[in-house]
């Protein structure tokens, strides 16, 4: 493959954690500023075409018959007796790499609810190409230029660092000429893997020390509140904050263009990294923050509690970034289904049929991430034989964590689609048995239909609402519990969760999850002699449905405590946050996030639970406030677990208070509010 071709921008990027990520401070990003476009449209996003040439995404949307042609199914040769772990040394192939576009996402004719799940729409996966963003473009920038290489680097090429698959035990066998120029094949992937890595480490290093110098940089003069020598920046011209009232006229106006959002957003970012340098003379640092925030919410279409929420998450520049990421689509990955196949045989199943794949990364040998397909992922022979399912590299994360054994009792307490439960099915090779819970029983539809699809013969459906649990059945030996929650995380797949979460939804959720996971561990036996353990999960990023829930757990039930994921990768969880102290040891709780990790975001959590003991039974506070909630529509149990509502009454009364006042009522004072009912 030649460099242009690498260079194209819409190819998925890898699933690998990126090592400069772990720093705070990210760098810049070039905004791609169309001085001719009209003045209200959204920029127009660009793409590199495999023939390098730059082109909208409607001009992409032609080149689909010709791509189709370009591709010739792969000769495949494969030693038939290897292990499963073996490599794809000898597989040849004629597939080369090429740009997804929208017109290959409408031949998609795979079973519609496999796309209903989580982590499982290859359509809006493959939605939509990145835009080129980089802050670190503009002209006046005082940034080192590296940033702006690395960052652009970033967003333009193909895979830089996807991480081999350790158990396939691949030779290195091209060198670095090859790798830029030669074509992929099954036999030099992980040769190109391998030399991507050691690029990926190079960029790295030049990450860390870019960031430290920023770092060293913004220390020296955040500390030094307008008293920086700021020779760098005599040149620079000082950007001006809107006044209120500028603002004002600014909405009345209907808003400005988004290219002037664009650059302010730049501006507030850059002033926020240095401000005593580079902020104006009696502005503070929230009037900078107030208007990036307005700024982010209407650039990139969330309501503003949402976009607050969000940014809150990161350190400002890196909140960019995460906002950034959830405009691309993530990598199209597939879960080879271990009960019907082995990953070589499907990888060069699929090969043969014009797909172009590769292993996923060392942390999964099951996973395969797909960059290009002639034909529909969702509709070959393979997949209708149930050898696969296509489901989101963040969702095999949960299931890893879990890691069920052999011949054990397993519940999985919100399983439509399946995803997780065909997984957990194959990992414990059709033996033991899983039961597999959602309370919507629409959903055990596609449930049942992956179970059947996917050859798993010990799974149980049932539909109970999840709070019901233990008392309809217990002891088992691990419980997943992948809670329903906002899904901050896919933002990129369901961009209707950009306005469509209030804190009033937050609050429910957090609610539902805390009761959830209460009665996820009170289903585990603690007698169990392979087991005991819980994992949860979500798709969300919130603290609120995530380190908060599981800090309630550990507070509510003694007997758990929580143990590492067995995940080889992923941010440590929040300890402390905003002004909350949680369990130190949420930091072996692990969060996912999409432009750290390119895949979904994500949280997992895994506890080990043990004997109850006399003291901590008598001390459950037992109350059933279940019937106060108005979650959609949730079944409501009958059963009382345990659950404090007394903890969130604080906060579910405060979510009352502002929802009154947004309907101009008066609330009424603190004390005499009713905890939920929800109609005002
Ligand atoms: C994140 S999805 C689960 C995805 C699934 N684990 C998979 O991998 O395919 C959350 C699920 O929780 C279910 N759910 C919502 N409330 C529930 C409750 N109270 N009890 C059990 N399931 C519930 C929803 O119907 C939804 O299917």
């Amino acid at each position: 493959m030649g460099r242009r071709a690498k260079n194209k921008q819409s190819a998925p990027e890898p699933l690998e954690p990126k090592v400069w990520s772990t720093t705070k401070k990210l760098g810049k990003r070039k905004i791609d500023v169309d001085t001719d476009a009209k003045p209200s449209a959204r920029p127009l996003k660009k793409v590199k075409d495999i023939d390098g040439s730059e082109k909208s995404i409607g001009a992409l949307k032609h080149t689909t018959s010709q791509r189709g042609k370009a591709q010739k199914p792969g000769r495949i040769a494969v030693d038939s007796n290897a292990d499963s772990a073996d490599g794809w040394e000898d597989v040849e192939d004629e597939v080369r790499r090429k740009v997804w576009t929208n017109d290959e996402l409408k031949v998609f004719t795979g079973d519609i609810d496999d796309l209903d799940a989580e982590g499982d729409d290859i359509n809006s996966s493959l939605k939509g190409i990145a835009q080129e963003f980089d802050f670190d473009s503009d002209e006046e920038t005082d940034e080192p230029q590296l940033i702006s290489k690395r960052m652009k680097l970033k967003q333009s090429k193909r895979p830089s660092n996807v991480l081999t698959t350790g158990s396939d035990g691949f030779e290195m066998t091209e060198d670095e000429t090859e790798e830029e120029e030669g074509r992929t094949t099954m036999a030099n992937m992980e040769a190109r893997s391998h030399a991507l890595d050691a690029r990926a480490a190079a960029e790295a290093k030049l990450a860390a020390e870019e960031l430290q110098a920023a770092a060293g940089d913004e220390e020296h003069d955040t500390d030094m509140d307008g008293d920086s020598n700021g020779e760098g920046d005599m040149d620079v011209d000082p950007f001006h904050l809107p006044t209120d009232a500028e603002r004002a006229a600014e909405k009345q106006s209907g808003g400005p263009d988004l290219h002037i959002i664009q650059k302010r957003m730049r501006e507030c970012v850059k002033v926020l990294g240095k401000f005593s340098r580079l902020s104006e003379k009696g502005r503070s640092r929230s009037e900078y923050t107030d208007q990036l925030l307005s700024d982010i919410a209407s650039y990139y279409g969330y309501n503003e509690y949402l976009a607050e929420k969000l940014f809150q998450l990161f350190p400002v520049a890196e909140a960019i970034e995460f906002f950034e990421a959830n405009e691309i689509p993530r990598p199209v990955t597939i879960r080879t289904n271990t009960l019907r196949t082995r990953r070589r045989d499907l990888a060069q199943a699929l090969v043969n049929r014009g797909v172009n794949l590769e292993p996923i990364g060392k942390w999964t040998n099951v996973g395969l991430q797909v960059f290009e397909s002639s034909v529909p992922i969702g509709a070959t022979p393979e997949y209708l034989a149930g050898h696969y399912m296509l489901q989101a590299a963040s969702s095999f994360l949960p299931v890893i964590a879990l890691a069920p054994q052999p011949e054990e009792r397993v519940l999985d307490m919100a399983s439509a689609p399946g995803g997780k439960t065909t997984h957990i099915a194959a990992l414990l090779q059709n033996t033991g048995v899983v039961f597999a819970n959602d309370a919507n029983k629409v959903r055990t539809k596609s449930l049942t239909a992956n179970i059947h699809r996917l050859g798993c013969k010990n799974v149980v459906v049932c539909s109970y609402d999840g709070r019901e649990f233990p008392k309809v059945m217990g002891g088992f030996d691990r419980v997943l519990l992948d809670a329903p929650c906002s899904g901050t995380g896919v933002i990129s797949k369901d961009t209707s969760v950009k306005i469509n979460k209030s804190d009033r939804d937050f609050t429910l959720l957090s609610h539902l999850q805390k009761q959830l996971i209460l009665c996820a561990i009170d289903s585990v036996s603690p007698e169990s002699k392979t087991g005991g353990y819980i994992v949860y999960s979500t798709c969300s990023v919130t603290v609120d449905e995530n380190e908060a829930v599981v800090d309630y757990a550990l507070r509510k039930r003694p007997n758990v405590k929580l143990v590492d994921t067995g995940l080889s990768f992923g941010r440590e969880g929040y300890t402390k946050y905003r002004g909350k102290t949680f369990n130190p040891s949420l930091n072996l709780t692990r969060r996912f996030y999409p432009h750290v990790h390119n895949m979904d975001g994500f949280y997992v959590a895994k506890f080990k639970v043990e004997k109850r003991s006399k003291v901590m039974e008598t001390e459950d506070i037992t109350m059933d406030v279940t019937q106060t909630l108005d979650l959609h529509d949730q079944p409501k149990p009958g059963d009382d677990i345990g659950f404090d509502s007394d903890e969130d009454r604080p906060y579910l009364e405060e979510a009352k208070r502002r929802r009154m006042k947004v309907k101009g009522l008066r609330p009424p004072p603190r004390s005499k509010l009713p905890l939920l009912p929800t109609k005002i």
